[in-house]
């Protein structure tokens, strides 16, 4: 019982109200977004469920998505984000500054993009070894061409993915405490 309690105080620190989960296909968004959600009381959104199928389509067949393929996924990730009172996460690639950019302009203030980082290898290795996912693994390549990280004045954190996933997910947690932290922005929480 008493254990229970720790655990609970022990994610019952201050996390920002609309979180993005960005970075290449494979970089774990998604399992990172469902086990994490739960533990700060959370809605999970997978952004793939926000795509047209046109787009989960062309995917599917090996092609990259465009810019214009893209921009009515992000307008919805954004219009997520924004919706209710809830704390809100979704995943999504987000990969390029424009892409951010969007997000930040539709959602309003307060968007914290938490970058999963990792390299080509480890990443396709993993895409390569789940099952059932419409994205061949060979798009990785025209994801990293995209990819574009967060800037200095984006307001981000990012974290390796190389460690296993509930390391991975307590470091995303550290990292969001120490950036409240030292923000002066109010309107993240
Ligand atoms: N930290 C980790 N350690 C080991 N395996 C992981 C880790 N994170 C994710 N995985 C595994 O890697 C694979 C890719 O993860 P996941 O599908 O969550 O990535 P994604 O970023 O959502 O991908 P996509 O954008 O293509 O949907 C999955 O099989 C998942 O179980
Ligand atoms: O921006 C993009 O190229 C796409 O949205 C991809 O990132 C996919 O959504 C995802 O990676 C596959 O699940």
């Amino acid at each position: 019982m008493a254990e229970k309690a720790a655990q609970a105080d022990a994610w019952g620190g201050y996390v920002p109200k609309r979180i993005v989960l960005m970075g290449v296909s494979g970089s774990g968004k998604s399992s990172i977004g469902r086990a994490f959600a739960p533990l700060v009381q959370a809605c999970y959104f997978d952004g793939d469920s926000f795509h047209p199928q046109s787009n989960i389509d062309k995917m599917t067949e090996g092609a990259a998505l465009k810019d214009e393929d893209r921009w009515p996924w992000l307008k919805k990730v954004g219009e997520t984000l924004a919706s209710g009172d809830r704390r809100v996460i979704v995943s999504c690639s987000a990969l390029k500054r424009i892409y951010r950019d969007c997000i930040r302009d539709v959602a309003g203030s307060g968007v914290v993009f938490v970058y999963l980082s990792g390299n080509r290898e480890l990443l396709a290795s993993r895409m390569s070894s789940r099952s059932g996912h419409f994205m061949p693994e060979f798009l990785l390549d025209s994801q990293y061409a995209d990819l574009q990280p967060p800037e200095k004045d984006e307001t981000s954190i990012t974290v390796d993915v190389i460690l296993p996933i509930e390391i991975v997910i307590r470091n995303i947690y550290e990292k969001l405490q120490s950036m409240i932290r030292l923000s002066v922005n109010t309107a993240l929480l």
